[in-house]
């Protein structure tokens, strides 16, 4: 069971705005759904929870480990699914797969043939494997987005705004998706539409 607690976190920026004022949380394995209006501080919160910004006060503990002050440990066990995922130009999914694996550090090679073929089968992406990236549907991005956010087994992922401009289907399929991976792992799913969460 992995294990996020924010103790009583607040964040002022450097301007003087107070984007996060005392929040305390305690999020378990399972989809946890960050929701809010742009501007609430959904950004704010998570870079402060994976360590890219250290907090005015308060802590952040993942499995018991101090983020702020090693946010290394939480780093390496994480995987993010952007909004968009941006792309290189003429590079199937496999081919770039591949690449982010070895950038996560998974050195041997059947290890990463492995891991790839596997996810995407989860993502139901196998039969695309060969397609240049840019060239997938929103949806099919979405579900990319989610396959390399996965590589390298991590304990906590979080997805960004991942349903925007999907059509109902998709949506819905994207969702799956999600729940089925949520059993094991931490997902932090910042979105601003309620019927997501
Ligand atoms: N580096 C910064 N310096 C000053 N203010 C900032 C900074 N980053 C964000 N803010 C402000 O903090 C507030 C929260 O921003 P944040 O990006 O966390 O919101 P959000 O909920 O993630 O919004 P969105 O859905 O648009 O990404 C906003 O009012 C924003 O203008």
């Amino acid at each position: 069971m992995n294990i996020l607690r924010i103790n009583n976190v607040s964040l002022v920026y450097n301007n003087g705005y107070k984007a996060l004022h005392g929040i305390n949380l305690e999020i378990k394995n399972g989809i946890f759904g960050l929701l809010g209006p742009n501007g609430a501080g959904k950004s704010s919160l998570m870079k402060t929870i994976v360590g890219l910004q250290k907090p005015s006060e308060g802590q952040v503990f993942f499995n018991g480990t101090d983020v702020v002050n090693n946010p290394l440990e939480i780093q390496k066990q994480l995987g993010f699914s952007p909004q968009y995922f941006g792309v290189y130009p003429k590079v199937s999914a496999y081919d770039l797969l591949e690449h982010l694996a070895k950038l996560k550090g998974i050195h041997n090679k059947g290890e990463r043939q492995d891991q790839i073929i596997n996810l995407l089968e989860k993502v139901n992406l196998i039969d695309a494997k060969n397609k240049e990236v840019h060239t997938f549907s929103g949806g099919m991005k979405q579900r990319f987005g989610v396959a390399q956010a996965l590589l390298g087994e991590p304990k906590i992922i979080i997805v960004d705004e991942p349903t925007a401009g999907l059509d109902p289907e998709e949506r819905n399929r994207f969702n799956a998706l999600l729940s089925e991976n949520g059993e094991d792992i931490i997902i932090l799913l910042s979105t601003h539409l309620v019927e997501d969460v």
